[in-house]
């Protein structure tokens, strides 16, 4: 697929996010490979509505720009894309938003780790059990990204979650995938499962 096509597939995926409300007031960002080198990312700052291809810096997996257009810096979490790169061999494709069923989640986390609602949906997340327990790991949010990437590593160099994601607390998720496709339904089957849980809370359930 040439590059620019993927620019513009990257810039519809956040238009969509940012209609559900997931990608406000420039929030978020999202990223794909064009190489086992290298890959665009949203530049920061930027209305997730109204990206056009020149809205997109590409970098490589240390992090260093390889091109800009003028005026325009990588996402100031770059650092968190090129870690997910860097672990897990099949993302191709990594997403960021802000959604507030995702940050009301984080306080429902114990031990930095966010039990799933064990609904058939998780299939879609690659959990095949019949009475799934699953853990989405939540991470500690800090004003420098580079210590949240940091956290990330280590985490990531020990074992992959077994869903293709985590989550920032009072921040956001990431989600990744093989292609555009999947991490677009990675993001959409986890947000279902924030606002199951987020429902079922408020409702009294046990979910
Ligand atoms: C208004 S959102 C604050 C920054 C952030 O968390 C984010 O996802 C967007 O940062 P970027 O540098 O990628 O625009
Ligand atoms: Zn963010």
């Amino acid at each position: 697929m040439h590059s620019e096509d993927v620019r513009q597939q990257l810039a519809q995926s956040a238009r969509s996010f940012y209609e559900r409300g997931w990608m406000l007031g420039t929030a978020g960002n999202l990223s794909a490979r064009v190489s086992d080198a290298a890959f665009w990312i949203t530049a920061s700052g930027r209305p997730k509505d109204l990206l056009t291809p020149d809205d997109f810096v590409s970098v490589n997996l240390q992090g260093e720009v390889l091109s800009a257009p003028a005026g325009r810096k990588p996402s100031a979490e770059t650092s968190i894309h090129q870690v997910i790169y860097r672990h897990v061999p099949d993302a191709r494709v990594v997403f960021h938003v802000h959604s507030i069923e995702a940050n009301l989640c984080g306080h429902f986390a114990r031990n930095g780790q966010l039990r799933l609602p064990p609904l058939e949906m998780l299939k879609g997340l690659g959990v095949p059990d019949a009475e799934p327990e699953v853990d989405l790991p939540v991470f500690t949010n800090h004003q420098n990204v580079a210590r949240i990437a940091e956290d990330m590593d280590k985490a990531l160099a020990q074992s992959l979650p077994r869903v293709p994601g985590a989550l920032i607390h009072q921040h956001g998720v990431t989600v990744w995938g093989q292609d555009l496709l999947s991490a677009r339904h990675h993001l959409e089957l986890l947000e279902y499962c924030f606002r199951y849980l987020v429902q079922a809370k408020a409702i009294g359930v046990q979910a």
